[in-house]
């Protein structure tokens, strides 16, 4: 006999996922790897980047788990957020505007934005980007910080400045966004690099403007995706350590599947990421 699991499908540009409010409903499911793998399926699922699980928290009004299209658990997940919060305001799982929501990388601050009584835009305090090597975690190298490092690839050198918000990610400027080599780094990078023990979300940038960036992704554990927020904040403060956007300014991330405004605040160090969520669709999956 299948169980039956109600599911909502959502996107933050296109960065898709299932779903699956557990604060409303108690469902008991044997596996969530299992299940995100078995949704993420186009053919014999629903077909989504992922699985996103709203759940009961004792730290914050709720929590977010996150478990890419491989059925790995995420710490983290920008667009998720921004869904999540669209989710809760609108289902009323939470009464206000500004709430909190636990990952499994700790708390941060969300506020929906209404337009004509709707959810337009969100917005995610994203906390402070982590540069210290160990904590991205990457293996060798004798700096602290990763910032335009040597990294090899079939006799090519390629220098990578390594950001964690919360979750890995590695980030390469290129001069022309389209001749990025993402089908070859990323898959060598994401999932199997030894310098990179828990994977590696790949991300390449392109500076357009000096407030703004074109921004592609390979995303550890989903592949290619149309759009990361937690990548498109690691951008922007790649750019800013590199010296090519400024902290205190409202930038342009420009992905994939449409554009995120990204600021990263001197005071307090944290980044605020605010950009769209919608619903997609409703239903019923027969696991
Ligand atoms: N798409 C996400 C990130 C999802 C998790 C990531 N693949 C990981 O394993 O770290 C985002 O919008 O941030």
């Amino acid at each position: 006999m299948s169980i039956e699991i109600p599911f909502t499908k959502m996107h933050g540009l296109g960065n898709c996922y299932v779903y699956i409010d557990l604060v409303s409903q108690l469902i008991d499911i044997p596996s969530y790897s299992d299940l995100a793998v078995k949704a993420a399926d186009a053919h014999t699922g629903i077909g989504s980047d992922g699985l996103i699980l709203i759940v009961p928290s004792n730290r914050a009004d709720i929590m977010m788990r996150i478990f890419n299209k491989d059925g790995s658990e995420g710490k983290n997940c920008g667009n998720g957020l921004r869904c999540v919060a669209k989710y809760a305001y609108e289902h009323g799982l939470v009464n206000r505007k500004s709430f909190k929501i636990e990952t499994l990388s700790g708390v941060v601050d969300a506020e929906v934005h209404l337009k004509d009584g709707q959810v337009d835009l969100v917005t995610i305090d994203m906390g402070k980007p982590v540069l210290d090597r160990k904590r991205i975690p990457m293996k060798g190298g004798d700096q602290e910080k990763v910032i335009d490092e040597p990294i090899s690839f079939n006799d090519q050198t390629f220098n990578i400045t390594a950001v964690s918000m919360g979750n890995p990610h590695g980030l390469f400027f290129v001069e022309k966004i389209d001749e990025a080599p993402i089908h070859e780094l990323g898959p060598f990078l994401a999932d199997h690099h030894p310098a990179f023990p828990e994977g590696l979300n790949v991300g390449f940038i392109e500076k357009i403007a000096n407030d703004a960036i074109e921004y592609r992704v390979w995303e550890r554990g989903s592949g290619m995706t149309q759009a990361c927020g937690t990548g498109a904040c690691a951008a922007v403060a790649a750019s800013v350590l590199t010296g090519r956007l400024s902290m205190d300014e409202t930038n342009t991330v420009h992905l994939a599947g449409g554009d995120l405004y990204i600021k990263w605040l001197s005071d307090s160090q944290h980044v605020l990421m605010t950009g769209g969520a919608t619903t997609i669709c409703k239903g019923i999956f027969y696991l």
